[in-house]
């Protein structure tokens, strides 16, 4: 089967005053027609990089992709002009970020927010696109429609703010959605009313969705497939269950052990020792050895390559290759 995303070898850099920030390095990610997969990792890891690399939304001011290709529906979208990435931004692709409020424009009613891209992308009259607006209030579970399409941002709660970018990524039916920690800013019961929401979309419309968060709790609920991130790198590909169950790098065995776990009391709640390290002074070592109570001599001077085991699952850790191949 044909991945609707296929990321291959992506690498995107970002200038900064220390050095070059390598914040996403050779990444590999597939995203099939229907799926949610999940993006997850700790602050910083370039996760968010990643997304807008594929959105190729990186600021050429600040950053650049500097190689990779990356496959979406057929194309490679680093080979597209930039009129044709800002259609399929409208129509196939579709973002949602975490602060709800920062993407809209606070003197345009929430109704003329909704209309602007369908008008643009799908060319329909002024009329059409206002039913298509509250007929999108309505989907994304806001009551009162018509009245809310006559507010303005100030006057909405958070939740329903994000339900409404919401409503306005999927105004197109886009075929990928990508949710950047869409719910960190709101409380737990509006989050778990975000995530019904999207769940329900993926199901009812089979878009696509790639999530990112840093939380595993978010992970459980939403992912078929789990990408786990560390300092630019992948170091895990999983269906969600086989990483919950058997974690095989010691990153992600470290990320879930300091996941609180319901009927299990612990006297301290575990987190990994150290830090991420300086993205810009990464070396040829594994990046997580230094933090890694598994640490084999290889592991401090060379990288594990991302190593496909078969059976669905990719880890990049010389813990699971060959003596042979790792020679000791
Ligand atoms: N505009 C920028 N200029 C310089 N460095 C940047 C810029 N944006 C991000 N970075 C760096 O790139 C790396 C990856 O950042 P990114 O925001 O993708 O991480 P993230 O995993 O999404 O983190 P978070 O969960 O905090 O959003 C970090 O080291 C970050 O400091």
């Amino acid at each position: 089967m044909n991945a609707l995303v296929e990321i291959q070898n992506l690498s995107t850099y970002f200038k900064s005053e220390q050095g070059v920030v390598k914040a996403v390095d050779a990444l590999e990610l597939r995203v099939h027609e229907g799926e949610t997969v999940c993006i997850v990792g700790e602050s910083g890891c370039g996760k968010s990089a990643a997304a807008m690399s594929l959105m190729r939304l990186i600021p050429e001011a600040v950053g650049s992709i500097v190689s990779g290709e990356i496959w979406f529906a057929g194309r490679d979208l680093r080979k597209v002009s930039k009129e044709e990435m800002r259609k399929l931004r409208g129509n196939e692709l579709a973002m949602i970020f975490q602060e709800p409020m920062s993407s809209l424009n606070p003197v345009l009613t929430i109704g003329e927010q909704i209309m602007e891209p369908i008008m643009e992308h799908q060319g329909l009259s002024k009329k059409a696109a206002q039913a298509r607006a509250i007929e999108l209030i309505e989907l994304v579970g806001i009551p009162r429609a018509k009245e809310i399409a006559k507010s303005y941002p100030y006057e909405l709660s958070g939740g329903m703010l994000q339900r409404i970018m919401i409503a306005i990524a999927i105004s197109c039916n886009p075929r990928l959605l990508i949710a950047d920690e869409p719910t960190t800013a709101l409380d737990v019961t509006i989050q778990a009313q975000i995530l019904d929401l999207l769940r329900k979309i993926k199901d009812e419309a089979q878009t696509a969705i790639l999530f990112i968060t840093h939380d595993l709790g978010v992970v459980a609920e939403m992912a078929d497939h789990v990408v786990v991130m560390y300092a630019g790198k992948v170091v895990e590909v999983s269906p969600v269950v086989e990483l919950f169950e058997e974690p095989k790098h010691p990153y992600t065995q470290g990320l879930l052990r300091s996941k609180p776990v319901l009927n299990q009391r612990r006297a301290k709640l575990y987190s990994i020792p150290g830090q991420v390290p300086n993205p810009t002074t990464l070396g040829e070592s594994c990046y997580f050895h230094d933090r890694c109570d598994q640490c084999l001599d290889i592991c401090r001077v060379k990288q594990p390559p991302l190593r496909d085991g078969g059976d669905g699952r990719k880890v990049a850790c010389w813990l699971y290759e060959e003596e042979s191949v790792r020679g000791q």
